[in-house]
């Protein structure tokens, strides 16, 4: 069971919870969303990671005696009602969200939380921190992915990840999208992730010759060799040696399995050795390559006819490096006042900030025909739910008169009940059930929106209701116009 992260949480989350339980308003209901307005690395779409982690952040969500003494230590001086209040507190709200390895848009509600203000409140650090990481590694290791032809992804990156939380989050993320295995063990331990390993250049530095080294640890361990080649000279030391080393186990009726590259130019590389190898008569023996990859250079290393069968991958992708972090933000949506609940909006004088007002479901419209993805949908729960044979309008929301109209398709609802008032109701899917459900999300777009290089934008609509409740609340924001020219 995992220890409570209640202070997990930032300062003025707890200021305000303090602040609305002095003011008598802490128990009003408030439903928050949370989203990303821009897509990472310029990719077409997102992957959804971080609900496992979320989940059981709030199943676990308790503050302890200790959290209690910490917080009557700080300036505030909490009045000790508000400290019991919380000795009391456990999370009772409604929580909906989409599920792990789904491809996700800009401005769709991933995780919806309806509660007391002061709960909905509390949780928004750590869900933001578990979903913007999780869902910005799984959207890099899905772009490794899209240019891996299918070949062995290994996830290598736990030395240089933002601590250990990253590492093995981390390396899950990248399983869920796809990634074959990691090197990290606490990960293999915790998900069930198959691991992998080669060895490190010590294991060859700490011989008194490179031979001597792969022969040592192919006696050790017969049935998983691969041997880094790269040490002293890759072409003229490390492939000949792991060739005799080869042809030793060969001896011993068994096969090595890869020789590792891990520096120099390694479409040349792997061209030589490839056929170094094959000319040994040894064609089984496979390649593996590392040395700071991302989906750039395995995509130019493809292209320059590479003989590269398995890649480990790993600062670029565990610390996101060309993007290390997703902008997603939690907005409050609608709040109780005198028990009834009314939408609210967050404006800004960037149009891309402000808020959608109300509570909202998403709909996957899938044309029947093809079984593709035409267009995310949100709605208001209260509306009619967009049904097959119902003409649905779908409109830009910023340019209404690009309108289309779809009929034959299939609503699918991507919001899934988490916790109901409190209770847990979702069961977590296994790892492998996640794995296979991002391969059915895949299956449901058009190439054009895959793509790494300059993707088509996909539709995120909104319903005319909304639309409308959105313009109604900005226009009543908005300084009245003057009645006179000035
Ligand atoms: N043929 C190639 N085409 C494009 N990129 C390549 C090619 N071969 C290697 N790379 C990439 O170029 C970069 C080379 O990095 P760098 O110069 O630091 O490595 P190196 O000098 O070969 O090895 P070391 O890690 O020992 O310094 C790595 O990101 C590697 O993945
Ligand atoms: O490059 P990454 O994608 O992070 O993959 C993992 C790297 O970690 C190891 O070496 P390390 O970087 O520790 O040492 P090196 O740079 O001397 O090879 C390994 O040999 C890889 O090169
Ligand atoms: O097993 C490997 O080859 C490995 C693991 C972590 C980092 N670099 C390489």
């Amino acid at each position: 069971m995992q220890t409570s992260l209640a202070l997990h949480t930032d300062k003025y989350q707890i200021n305000m919870m303090y602040a609305h339980w002095a003011n008598g308003t802490h128990k009003r209901q408030a439903v928050f969303e949370a989203y990303f307005r821009k897509l990472p690395f310029g990719n077409g779409y997102a992957v959804f990671a971080g609900l496992e982690r979320i989940v059981n952040y709030i199943s676990a969500l308790k503050f302890t005696e200790e959290d209690i003494r910490f917080l009557a230590k700080q300036e505030e001086q909490y009045d000790p009602r508000f400290l019991e209040e919380l000795r009391q507190f456990k999370f009772r709200g409604n929580v909906h969200s989409m599920k792990e390895g789904a491809l996700v848009f800009p401005n769709e509600p991933l995780v919806r939380v309806e509660g007391t203000i002061m709960e909905a409140q509390l949780v928004e650090t750590a869900l933001l921190n578990f979903m913007n990481y999780q869902t910005l590694i799984a959207t890099k290791a899905s772009r490794i992915k899209q240019v891996s032809d299918g070949d062995t992804l290994l996830e290598f990156g736990t030395r240089r990840a933002q601590e250990a939380d990253a590492a093995v989050w981390g390396a899950r993320a990248a399983y869920v999208a796809g990634f074959h295995a990691t090197s990290n063990m606490l990960a293999g331990e915790r998900f069930g992730i198959p691991t992998a390993g080669t060895h490190a250049h010590s294991w060859v530095q700490s011989f008194m010759s490179e031979q001597e080294a792969f022969d040592a640890y192919a006696k050790v361990l017969p049935d998983q060799v691969t041997l880094l080649v790269d040490t002293f000279d890759t072409l003229e030391s490390g492939v000949p040696h792991a060739i005799k080393t080869a042809k030793m186990l060969e001896a011993q009726g068994k096969r090595m399995r890869a020789i590792r590259l891990d520096s120099g130019d390694l479409a040349y590389l792997s061209i030589q050795a490839r056929q170094m190898l094959d000319e040994a008569g040894l064609d089984y023996v496979q390649i593996v390559a590392s040395n700071d990859l991302d989906e750039n250079t395995i995509f130019n290393l493809k292209a320059e006819g590479a003989r590269i069968n398995t890649w480990g991958v790993g600062t670029q992708l565990i610390t996101a490096s060309d993007q290390p972090s997703l902008g997603g933000v939690y907005k409050l949506v609608e709040r109780e006042e005198d028990g009834e609940m009314l939408p609210t909006i967050k404006i800004s004088a960037n149009p891309e900030k402000v808020s959608t007002p109300g509570k909202k479901d998403v709909y996957r419209i899938v044309d029947q025909k093809t079984k593709k993805a035409v267009a995310d949908y949100i709605a208001f729960p209260d509306e009619d739910r967009p049904r097959n044979g119902k003409k649905l309008k779908l409109f830009n929301p910023v340019h209404p008169y690009l309108k289309k109209y779809v009929v034959n398709y299939d609503a699918i609802p991507m919001l899934e009940p988490i916790f109901v008032d409190g209770e847990q109701v979702y069961e977590l899917p296994s790892l492998e059930e996640i794995r296979s459900y991002h391969r059915e999300q895949l299956d449901l777009f058009w190439p054009q929106y895959l793509r790494k290089l300059n993707p088509e934008i996909y539709r995120v609509n909104i319903s005319q209701k909304v639309w409308e409740l959105k313009q109604k609340l900005i226009d009543s924001h908005m300084a009245p116009e003057p009645e006179h020219d000035e």
